[in-house]
């Protein structure tokens, strides 16, 4: 008996595209198609080629194709959207909108037209305005269309906890809810090392730290680049986000989910806990929240909304 692989397109072939498309093959995931615009044909053919090439020292078996052409999408389980600017030093990830606004709307277009049942996960920037672009294009239910986020903020999350308390990154869980900017909100009160609760272990000035690093992770990276942002945790985030979907693995994550009164909001993406699966987004989990972070989530969805307010 044969079982049909399962297809992941992924839209976009720069570093974010590229670093996905390798990681999705090398993990069997799927066969990958990446796409990137005419002008990048090649290159993005060349990617493909060199990806496969690593195949057989690596052992996988998976097929990775580049393309510049739609056709070649058709019939995706998932559709990654990687495409368009990244920012730069001194920039703000709101600044990328109206070009990455432009870009979400024709490729969405392409992807619906190709692959009409598959779920969308969304990495370009502003993220939760493109997420809530690529729904209103694609006409999609809110559980197809998914943006990636608090997968990558909870990531540094954890990889600082672990570096303060010299622990191993896989006892260090946490949850990052709110917009991707730099006033999203990391939930140390849900956070724990081993079971422990982090407030019990890290000193509370050494946690607002930590909390301040990951609100400013991506600015992080940005400086140290010097041309253009991070690639490999958003790629190993939008993996983790795909797989669970795929292997229809119930996964308690993070994701930029549409919010029809959840949290109190109406009517936009932002990043909550959601049970990802076969559905998509199957739940969202709604957490108690002190008064202090639900102010903090509300400033994180004013900001949210207030790019939202350029989309129109
Ligand atoms: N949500 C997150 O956590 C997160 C994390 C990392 C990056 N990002 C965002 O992801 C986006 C991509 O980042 P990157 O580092 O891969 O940038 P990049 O410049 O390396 O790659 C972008 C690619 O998109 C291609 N592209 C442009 N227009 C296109 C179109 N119409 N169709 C298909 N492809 C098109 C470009 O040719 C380029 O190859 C940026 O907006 C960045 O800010 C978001
Ligand atoms: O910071 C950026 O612009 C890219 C991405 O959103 C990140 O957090 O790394």
């Amino acid at each position: 008996m044969s079982m049909k692989r399962k297809k992941v397109s992924v839209i976009g072939g720069g570093f974010t595209g590229a670093t996905t498309a390798f990681m999705l093959a090398q993990k069997e995931l799927a066969d990958v198609v990446l796409v990137d615009i005419p002008q990048m044909e090649n290159p993005t053919k060349g990617k493909a080629l060199d990806m496969l090439e690593a195949a057989p020292v690596q052992g996988f078996d998976a097929n990775i194709t580049g393309t510049s052409n739609y056709e070649d999408t058709k019939d995706s389980d998932v559709v990654v959207i990687t495409a368009g600017i990244a920012r730069k030093p001194g920039m703000s990830r709101d600044d990328l909108v109206q070009t990455n606004q432009k870009i979400m709307k024709s490729v969405t277009q392409e992807i619906v037209k190709y692959s009409p049942n598959c779920f969308i996960v969304v990495l370009t920037n502003p993220v939760d305005a493109m997420t809530y672009t690529v729904f209103q294009e694609s006409g999609f239910p809110k559980n197809r269309v998914i943006g990636q986020s608090g997968v990558l903020d909870t990531a540094r999350f954890r990889t600082f906890v672990a570096q303060e308390l010299n622990l191993s990154v896989k006892d260090v869980t946490g949850f990052v809810l709110g917009g991707h900017g730099d006033d999203m909100v990391p939930l140390v009160r849900y956070s724990y090392a081993g079971g422990i609760p982090l407030e019990t272990l890290i000193p509370k000035d050494r946690l607002n730290s930590i909390v301040e690093r990951t609100r400013k992770g991506g600015g992080e990276i940005v400086n140290l680049l010097g041309n253009g942002s991070a690639y490999y945790a958003p790629a190993a985030s939008l993996v983790e986000m795909v797989e669970a979907i795929l292997k229809d693995q119930r996964r308690v994550l993070p994701s930029i989910a549409y919010l029809e009164g959840e949290y109190g909001y109406e009517g936009i993406y932002l990043g909550v806990p959601t049970v990802l699966g076969a559905g998509g987004i199957e739940k969202i989990i709604e957490l108690d929240l002190t008064s202090d972070e639900k102010a903090a989530l509300d400033q994180s969805a004013e900001s949210v909304k207030k790019v939202m307010e350029v989309l129109a």
